[in-house]
């Protein structure tokens, strides 16, 4: 039997330093726990020497009849973009949004009712990876994934649980098919078509080789936001990760020349990363971004995050088509589930725990 995303953690509990979320609210000055340095992450201030010339992660419009294209190189060259015209109804981004912050807006003790365990996938809490740092960040989350019915009684009383299910459930439902057209217009692009990948092609159409998580952020308002670290910097385990922000920034994707840069809200649009899955599809041409979340003074930040790949027997290897002909595959096959685990224990070596060794 495949393992299923909610079992992924089972043999790996997360000891996290602190199990109970702060009340940031009553937080006047950042708390030495909270206060990163380069110490706590050597690419907490890292930028270019000299300085690189302001760029932008590409706005790329879903109706341009070059949108294959653009996006094929914007995940060659940042791993990362946004789109516009990409047909989900603002509606349900306003409903997400309005669902995320009523969340976030309860009592610490309420939330706490539907904590995840130390083993579990799904409910409310601290990022996985703050057992990889010593400091903490400044954020809570909320992980769902199925149906979110046996959480959200913990949270709220009866007459708001299927307004907000039915909420949960179109947004996955909408961003599912989102993701899939995002992915065959990468691929596309790379020449790669449905006969080169049989486990993804339309002939199983109904999506039921994927699945996914949505993951909640909420990063309260912070008195010292130049010393606090919202999500340190990671790369996505997904095949890809599409995500919604409200309007303040504090996303940021790292780029080797650039150093950090910050990705613009832009109303109605959507962030879309490259995961590690998707780099080892294409043998390492997109590159799975490295991002971060900083915070800030005045404003709160809201992020859900729609985190995509396949179903738990699907072997992710790299498209025979993507190796050369007398080259041999970066990468050697792992299962979403095989590849969580091994993140769960090696975080951001996990990538390079699965690349072949290859003889020069
Ligand atoms: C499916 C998953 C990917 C994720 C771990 C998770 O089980 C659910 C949350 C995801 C998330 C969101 C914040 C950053 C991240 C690295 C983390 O700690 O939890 C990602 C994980 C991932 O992509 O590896
Ligand atoms: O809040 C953000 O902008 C980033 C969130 C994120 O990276 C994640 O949930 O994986
Ligand atoms: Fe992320």
């Amino acid at each position: 039997m495949p393992t299923m995303l909610t079992d992924v953690f089972r043999g790996h509990p997360i000891h996290l330093p602190h199990s109970h979320q702060p009340d940031f609210t009553s937080l006047s000055e950042l708390p030495d726990s909270y206060t990163w340095t380069p110490k706590d992450d050597p690419l907490f201030d890292a930028s270019p020497s000299p300085p690189a010339a302001g760029e932008n992660i590409p706005l790329i419009d879903l109706n341009h009849p070059d949108a294959a294209n653009q996006i094929g190189r914007a995940c060659t060259t940042w791993g990362a973009f946004q789109i516009a015209n990409h047909g989900v109804p603002l509606e349900l981004l306003q409903g997400i949004e309005f669902l995320t912050g009523s969340l976030f807006q309860l009592p610490v003790q309420r939330k706490l009712k539907a904590a995840r365990s130390e083993t579990g996938f799904s409910g409310y809490g601290v990022a996985r990876i703050s057992s990889f740092f010593n400091k903490q960040m400044w954020s809570e989350g909320f992980t769902i994934t199925g149906s979110p019915l046996n959480d959200f009684r913990k949270l709220w009383p009866q007459h708001h649980l299927n307004n907000y299910c039915d909420i949960v459930e179109e947004y996955e439902e909408q961003m599912q098919k989102l993701a899939s057209k995002l992915m065959w217009l990468a691929l596309t692009s790379l020449g790669v078509n449905e006969e080169d990948i049989k486990w993804a092609s339309s002939a199983n159409s109904d999506l039921n080789w994927a699945q996914s998580a949505l993951q909640l952020n909420h990063y309260p308002v912070c008195p010292e936001p130049d010393r606090a670290m919202g999500l340190a910097a990671h790369t996505d385990s997904t095949l890809l990760t599409i995500l919604h922000q409200n309007n303040t920034a504090g996303l940021q994707v790292f780029r080797d020349d650039l150093g950090w840069v910050t990705v613009p809200p832009v109303p109605g649009s959507l962030v879309v990363n490259v995961g590690d899955l998707f780099h080892i599809l294409s043998n390492g041409l997109f590159k799975s971004v490295l991002h971060r979340a900083r915070v800030n003074q005045t404003r709160s930040r809201l992020s859900v995050a729609f985190l995509w790949g396949p179903q738990s027997d699907v072997k992710i290897s790299p498209v025979p088509k993507l190796v050369s002909p007398v080259g041999s595959p970066l990468y050697r096959s792992v299962t979403w589930t095989e590849y969580l685990k091994t993140k769960a224990t090696h975080f951001n070596k996990a990538l390079s725990m699965i690349k072949n060794q290859i003889d020069e």
